[in-house]
C-alpha cells in the first residue's frame, strides 16, 4: 500500500533548482533510505513531502507524515520532561494555551512505549543521551499516529551501538507505516533498509539494495571515481 507518493517533483530554493523530476513512492511496511551527497536535496525532498517547500511542478499525495528533524534543530536545554517533550508534538491539535487532556497524555505514553522509553517518561530531557534524545524526537513524531515517518539524518553524532539500536527500532516501526530516512551512513542503509533511493537533485536509482550493485550508479550519485573508498565500503 502506497502511503506517500511524490511524482515529477521540481522544487527551487532561493531561485536555484534543487529537485528535478523526483518520483518517490513510500509503502507501508517498508524502511526506505534516502542517500546522496551533501547538497543533493535530501532535506528539501523531506520538506517537500511535508508540504513545507513550494513545488514548481509535480504532486505529493498521501496521508500525513510525522517528521523527525535533525537533532541539533531541537532545543534540549529547556526544563521539560520526556513526556512533555513528546506531548509538544500535539501542540497543533491541543492548541498552544489549552491544557492537554487525558487522551493526549495517553497518546504521548503510547508513543513512548513504541520507542521503548516508557521508563524514562518523567526524566528531564536535558539528562538524556544522544540516542535517547533521538528516540524522544521519534516519539514526538509518532504521537499523531502518522502513516509515514520521515527521519532526517538520525544517526549524526551517535556511536555504533546507539545507531544499531535505532536502526532496529526504525525497522520495527516500518512494520505498520512507511519509514523514510535520509542518511550518510551508506553501509548501515544497505544492510538494514528494504529500499534505497539514490538522489542527486534527481533520483539516480531506487529499489532494493540487492538490485543497486552497479558501481556506475554509486559513482554518478556521489560524484566519485572508480578508486573511491565508498565503493570498497559498499562492496560494489
Ligand atoms: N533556504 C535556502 N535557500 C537557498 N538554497 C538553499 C536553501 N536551503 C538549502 N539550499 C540549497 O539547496 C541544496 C540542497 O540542500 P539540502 O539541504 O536539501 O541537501 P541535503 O542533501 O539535505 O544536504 P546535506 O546532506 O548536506 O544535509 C543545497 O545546494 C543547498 O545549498
Amino acid at each position: 500500500m502506497i502511503a506517500l507518493e511524490m511524482t515529477g517533483v521540481d522544487a527551487d530554493l532561493g531561485g536555484r533548482p534543487v529537485l528535478r523530476d523526483v518520483t518517490v513512492r513510500l509503502r507501508k511496511g517498508e524502511f526506505t533510505a534516502l542517500l546522496g551527497p551533501n547538497g543533493a536535496g535530501k532535506t528539501t525532498l523531506i520538506r517537500a513531502a511535508l508540504g513545507l517547500v513550494p513545488l514548481r511542478a509535480g504532486t505529493v499525495t498521501g496521508g500525513g507524515a510525522g517528521y523527525v528533524p535533525q537533532r541539533h534543530e531541537f532545543t534540549w536545554d529547556f526544563p521539560a520532561s520526556v513526556e512533555e517533550a513528546v506531548l509538544s508534538g500535539l501542540v497543533r491539535r491541543i492548541g498552544l494555551l489549552r491544557r492537554p487532556r487525558v487522551e493526549h497524555w495517553q497518546a504521548a505514553w503510547r508513543a513512548l512505549d513504541q520507542v521503548h522509553l516508557a521508563d524514562l517518561r518523567k526524566r528531564p530531557v536535558g539528562e538524556l543521551s544522544g540516542g535517547q534524545r533521538q528516540r524522544v524526537l521519534v516519539a514526538r513524531a509518532l504521537v499523531l499516529s502518522p502513516p509515514v515517518l520521515l527521519l532526517d539524518e538520525p544517526f549524526t553524532g551517535l556511536d555504533m551501538p546507539a545507531q544499531e539500536t535505532l536502526s532496529e527500532l526504525f525497522a520495527e516501526l516500518s512494520a505498520d507505516r512507511a519509514v523514510l530516512m535520509a542518511t550518510h551512513d551508506l553501509v548501515a542503509a544497505v544492510h538494514t533498509c528494504d529500499r534505497l533511493v539514490l538522489l542527486n537533485r534527481t533520483v539516480i536509482a531506487s529499489g532494493p539494495p540487492a538490485d543497486i550493485r552497479d558501481p556506475e550508479i554509486w559513482m554518478r550519485t556521489f560524484s566519485v571515481g572508480p578508486g573511491s573508498h565508498l565503493l570498497k565500503a559498499l562492496g560494489v
